[in-house]
């Protein structure tokens, strides 16, 4: 089944599949980080838990910590789709673009499985035109097109979350965030301006990235802001 992005989806960041029972008080769905994990597709196949998984080997050069070849990343991902409970799975913009992802991408529309086309700057907040040309790009190939930036300021906030207003009230469904201290409250308010994905570690010592809040707090700040 295709996991839905008409509301937002709050997903429990994981690089081990059983934390999920933790989860499910306040997820709507896992994100398996399976570059973070040590057996990916064991643990996957094992899985016998409630929420369903959006499926993300993310490699080195996107900030993750897959660093072997990346065909063999992507064809882990293909298998991933074969499980009855990934129901989405993260795919970066980058290997969309090059087209080495057009396996995965076909593999995973076959078999009803969505697509978020995701892409990362560790280092700064683009300017608006070109989170704006990014994340378009993004939906294109895929049900869902993310940005995360890293924020320094006050003024890089207002732009991801001006750029998020901008392209979901021109209706395409987007995820958006600004990584790093600065950036933190985007977690909790971009969902105002239509992100429809929000990640947070279970623990908070286990986060996967700069500035995520736990689950239980970015749960309650969206819900409260909503
Ligand atoms: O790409 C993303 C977003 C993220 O980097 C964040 O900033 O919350 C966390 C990652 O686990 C996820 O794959």
């Amino acid at each position: 089944m295709s996991m839905e992005f008409d509301s937002f989806v709050l997903t429990a960041a994981v690089a081990d599949l059983t934390e999920e029972p933790a989860a499910r008080e306040h997820a709507d769905a896992v994100e398996f980080r399976m570059d973070l994990a040590d057996e990916p597709l064991s643990a996957l196949e094992a899985y016998d838990g409630e929420l369903p998984i959006l499926a993300t080997n993310r490699p080195a050069w996107e900030g993750g910590e897959w660093d072997g070849d990346d065909a063999d990343r992507l064809e882990a991902l293909v298998e991933a789709t074969g499980i009855d409970a990934v129901d989405a799975i993260d795919v970066e913009l980058e290997s969309c673009r090059s087209g080495d992802a057009d396996g995965v991408l076909e593999t995973a529309r076959e078999r009803d499985v969505a697509v978020v086309a995701s892409a990362h700057d560790f280092e700064a907040t683009p300017d608006e035109i070109e989170m704006i040309e990014t994340l378009t790009d993004a939906c294109e190939y895929a049900d869902v097109g993310k940005l995360a930036v890293t924020a320094e300021t006050r003024a890089d906030t207002l732009a991801v979350l001006a750029v998020t207003h901008l392209l979901s009230s021109d209706g395409e469904t987007v995820a958006t965030m600004a990584m790093g201290e600065a950036g933190s409250h985007t977690r909790a308010v971009a969902p105002v301006y239509g992100s429809k994905i929000g990640y947070a570690p279970v623990d908070p010592a286990e986060a996967t990235a700069p500035g995520q809040y736990d689950l239980e707090t970015l749960s309650r700040l969206v819900s409260e802001l909503e």
